[in-house]
């Protein structure tokens, strides 16, 4: 049986009414909040048959945690946990389009969240991280992620280095970011399948991961910064490959 879990904000909630209402057991909105917008969401959930309670703002703030939760949460069923045997299937699917974003020891929930979304953006096909010292799908993480972390497939594996050879075995490139790199993000060729690993907030991508990458690039810094926030060099990354295969 599924655990239960708290989702909150408008995205998030529509993510889920829209992409997997089977998931959902209760929905609770504020009595305090009379806007369309959520009006609009209400409706699409009694439409589904399901019946909203409207509760006080301070029961909201509680099941929110006391995040911004903009009039309206729900409980749902988490979705099945997916790990190392789900991506050969995954990468099967996805061909010549693969697209992982590998997160080695990402620990922020706001950097987690905001990777999560630009992820959904740049329509990558799974982001994978470790089960251990990693942020993990929380409430704050979901509605950072404004509704992508109940889009995108979330891979949490034992060890990261054996999941790269795992996606090298499955013709993935496993492309590593660093700043001190040589290849510029800009000079490699993402039209196949691949893989971009960013590292933890601290210190970056760790021995092991690093030596297993096929390659090393770097997003130039033209200022005195010696590096971008890891949600931000995200970004840069996987709209580069958008660039490549979409424009
Ligand atoms: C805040 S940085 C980590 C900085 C760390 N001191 C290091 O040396 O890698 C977090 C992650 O963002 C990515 N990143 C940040 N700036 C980058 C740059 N200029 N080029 C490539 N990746 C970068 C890398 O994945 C990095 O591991």
């Amino acid at each position: 049986m599924s655990k239960k879990i708290t989702i909150f904000g408008m995205h998030s909630v529509r993510a889920i009414l829209e992409q997997h209402p089977e998931r959902l057991v209760e929905v609770f909105a504020t009595r305090e909040r009379q806007d369309k917008p959520l009006q609009d969401l209400v409706s699409q959930a009694q439409r589904l048959g399901l019946r909203v309670q409207f509760v006080p703002k301070a029961t909201l703030d509680k099941k929110a945690d006391n995040g911004n939760h903009q009039g309206i949460a729900i409980t749902a069923l988490e979705a099945p946990q997916l790990t190392e045997n789900d991506l050969d299937a995954l990468c099967a699917k996805a061909g010549k389009a693969a697209l992982f974003l590998v997160l080695d020891g990402v620990t922020d929930p706001h950097n987690l969240g905001a990777c999560l979304r630009t992820a959904d953006a740049a329509g990558v096909t799974a982001v994978i991280a470790p089960k251990d010292k990693s942020a993990s799908l929380n409430p704050t993480v979901r509605k950072v992620a404004s509704g992508a972390a109940e889009t995108v497939p979330f891979v949490q594996v034992t060890n990261l280095a054996r999941t790269l050879r795992q996606l090298q075995e499955n013709q993935v490139w496993v492309i590593g970011t660093a700043g001190e790199a040589n290849d510029s993000v800009y000079q490699v060729d993402y039209t196949g399948p691949v893989a971009i690993v960013m590292g933890a907030e601290g210190d970056g991508m760790r021995r092991l991961t690093r030596e297993t990458c096929d390659q090393l690039i770097k997003i130039p810094l033209l200022g005195s910064v010696s590096s971008l926030n890891v949600s931000v060099a995200t970004g840069v990354c996987l709209y580069e490959v958008v660039r490549q295969r979409h424009v």
